[in-house]
């Protein structure tokens, strides 16, 4: 049988007595609200054994936290279930977990014309998907995550549900697209009439009038880009969204946003739980980076990489049509490359391809502006691709540094488009070459297009897989993990970021296909081996059980969004 693990929270006090700890496990604290007067066994949704691991059974709690990224007050909410030959579900919360008796409904879904033909429609309960789907003979059965879709039955009563949508964080394509089929999908499929748009993201939900979204009145919002509800970034105040959610009887809150947002979505949830509210909360990851851990690929992405092909393309023009001309196109990609990747990948056009993960120089032999002299000499022009965080040290280094942050807190970047233009044109100078180099900046139009079809379709099942997880009275990010639908937990996606692994195959094709240097040396391949050891490694627990973590070491051997 499985065994069931919730980890203990954290407490510098080693005497703490037993009431307390429970009460604390549970979430509780001493605010204004009441916790509910007996804390409710936890039912759990999988059959699973549950064990509590106390302060006695598991003593080096501290080691734990300092082995891995999860803070032992994140501990709490961790939900860890143990099968045979290794097999391990890193588990979402669920309702039953500190809110007791909750009646539970029949699916509508089964009455459904639509639905109800579909053989096998509801997914079943013990269904998970595996983190690691390359496996060897004797390999652990390794880390799963419970499989989204369907329920038979439901957490929410027909009439019950009122729910919101929240969008933060920078735009992409295809957030219109989620909340269209939020919106459509919680009243087609569940027949809820009482939806609500937060606008302006998470501070419009203390300081906005929440807009009363229908299917009519977002019937064709999908054809545009951007979000009809509004972003920010900066204004997450938790006590106070909470306090907001819980005066205005918000059951299910659906937050569309990237790794910043789905950190502000998980504080909410350990709000919510706190208070013992009857609340699901459903992310939905967005960033047109496609930077967020455990999911294959965030939606938008393509559509964005897509667009990106326009801009090489006028580059490559105006490239070709110059004597020794240059095109040099900025996309977007803060800490993660992947656009300027993909883009170069599918172009074909692009001799260089810059990004924060592959560190490069610009002088001496091996150096790019060598290179860029190589190639012109060679070809009579060239195009070079570069996400906006590449070369941010070698900036840093020539301009005194600045080190502003926007209002969630991100670093601002300097302009390495405008700052390589300047050195390219002054080396050129100085060896008396004629050349000409364009810089073209698509940085906001490729995110502020809406969706293609591929996304759109995406768009559809991941707001899908929202709703019957919310219905179903999970709290989750939603995601798509080997093409599969799952429910991952909040501390999942936002414990790291993913990065493109200069030493995978990815990049390796990428630097055969614009037969550029790869700037790096041996030490920077062992670091950047090093790097991807550590990002990859999950921030769990390490001594949690043998068999768990290293199961855990084990999925973090292969990422599922790094390599194909
Ligand atoms: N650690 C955090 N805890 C709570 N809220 C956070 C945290 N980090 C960011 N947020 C909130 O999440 C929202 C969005 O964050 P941010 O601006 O970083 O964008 P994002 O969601 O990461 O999207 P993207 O980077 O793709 O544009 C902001 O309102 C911010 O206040
Ligand atoms: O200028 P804004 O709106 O803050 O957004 C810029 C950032 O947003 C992102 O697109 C992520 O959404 C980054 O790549 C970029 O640096
Ligand atoms: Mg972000």
């Amino acid at each position: 049988m499985a065994s069931h693990i919730i980890l203990p929270p954290e407490d510098a006090d080693e005497n703490h007595h037993q009431e307390e700890e429970e009460r604390e496990e549970l979430g509780h604290d001493d605010g204004e609200r009441a916790p509910p007067e007996h804390p409710p066994k936890a039912a759990l949704p999988f059959s699973a054994t549950c064990v509590r691991i106390s302060r006695d059974s598991y003593p080096n709690l501290r080691a734990l936290r300092n082995a891995s990224s999860v803070s032992l007050a994140d501990a709490a909410y961790v939900k860890i279930s143990e099968g045979d030959f290794g097999y391990v579900l890193d588990d979402v919360p669920h309702l039953t977990d500190y809110v007791p008796d909750i009646p539970t409904y029949p699916n509508p879904l089964q009455d459904h014309p639509a639905y109800s033909t579909v053989k096998q429609y509801f997914v079943n309960e013990d269904d998970t998907v595996p983190q690691k789907v390359v496996v060897q003979k004797n390999s652990r059965r390794g880390v799963h995550f419970r499989r989204a879709g369907p329920r038979q039955r439901i957490y929410f009563g027909p009439d019950e549900v009122k729910a919101c949508i929240v969008t933060c964080g920078g735009l992409c394509p295809g957030l219109n697209t989620v909340i269209r089929e939020l919106v459509c999908g919680l009243s087609h499929m569940y027949n809820v009439n009482s939806i609500f748009g937060i606008q302006n993201g998470y501070k419009g939900f203390y300081s906005s009038n929440y807009l009363p979204l229908t299917p009519k009145s977002v019937n064709d919002i999908h054809k545009r880009g951007g979000t009809v509800l509004g972003t920010s970034r900066g204004g997450h105040d938790t006590k106070k969204i909470v306090d907001n959610i819980q005066d205005r009887g918000i059951n299910q809150v659906y937050i569309i946003g990237g790794d910043g947002t789905q950190k502000g979505a998980y504080e909410i949830f350990k709000e919510i739980r706190k208070r013992g509210l009857k609340v699901s909360v459903a992310g939905v990851p967005k960033t047109i980076d496609n930077d967020i851990a455990i999911i294959d690929k965030s939606f938008g992405f393509d559509t964005a990489v897509e667009e990106a092909q326009r801009a090489i393309d006028s580059a490559h023009v105006e490239a070709c049509s110059a004597e020794n001309g240059i095109g040099l196109v900025k996309l977007m990609g803060r800490y993660s490359g992947f656009i300027a990747m993909y883009a170069t990948l599918a172009s074909r056009d692009v001799d260089c391809c810059l990004i924060p993960e592959s560190p490069f120089y610009m002088d001496g032999e091996g150096g790019l502006l060598q290179y860029i002299e190589r190639r012109l000499k060679e070809n009579k022009h060239m195009v070079i691709v570069v996400a906006e965080g590449a070369g941010q040290d070698l900036i840093a280094k020539s301009i005194a540094k600045s080190d502003q942050q926007d209002a969630s807190g991100n670093k601002l970047l300097l302009d390495i488009g405008l700052w390589l233009t300047h050195k390219i044109k002054e080396y050129f100078k100085s060896k008396k070459m004629e050349m000409t180099i364009k810089y073209i900046d698509p940085t906001y139009m490729i995110r502020a297009i809406p969706s293609n079809a591929s996304d759109n379709v995406y768009c559809t099942l991941l707001a899908h897989s929202a709703i019957h997880g919310a219905m179903a009275g999970y709290s989750f990010t939603v995601g798509m993990v080997n093409g599969r639908h799952t429910f991952i937990p909040f501390y999942r996606v936002t414990s790291t970021r993913n990065k493109v692994k200069v030493t995978d195959r990815m990049w390796a094709r990428l630097l055969s296909s614009t037969n550029q240097p790869s700037f790096l040396s041996q030490k920077d391949i062992d670091e950047a081996s090093e790097a991807d050891r550590h990002a990859n490694r999950p921030p769990l627990p390490m001594g949690a059980s043998h068999r768990v973590a290293s199961s855990f070491e084990q999925s973090a051997s292969t990422s599922s969004n790094g390599e194909s």
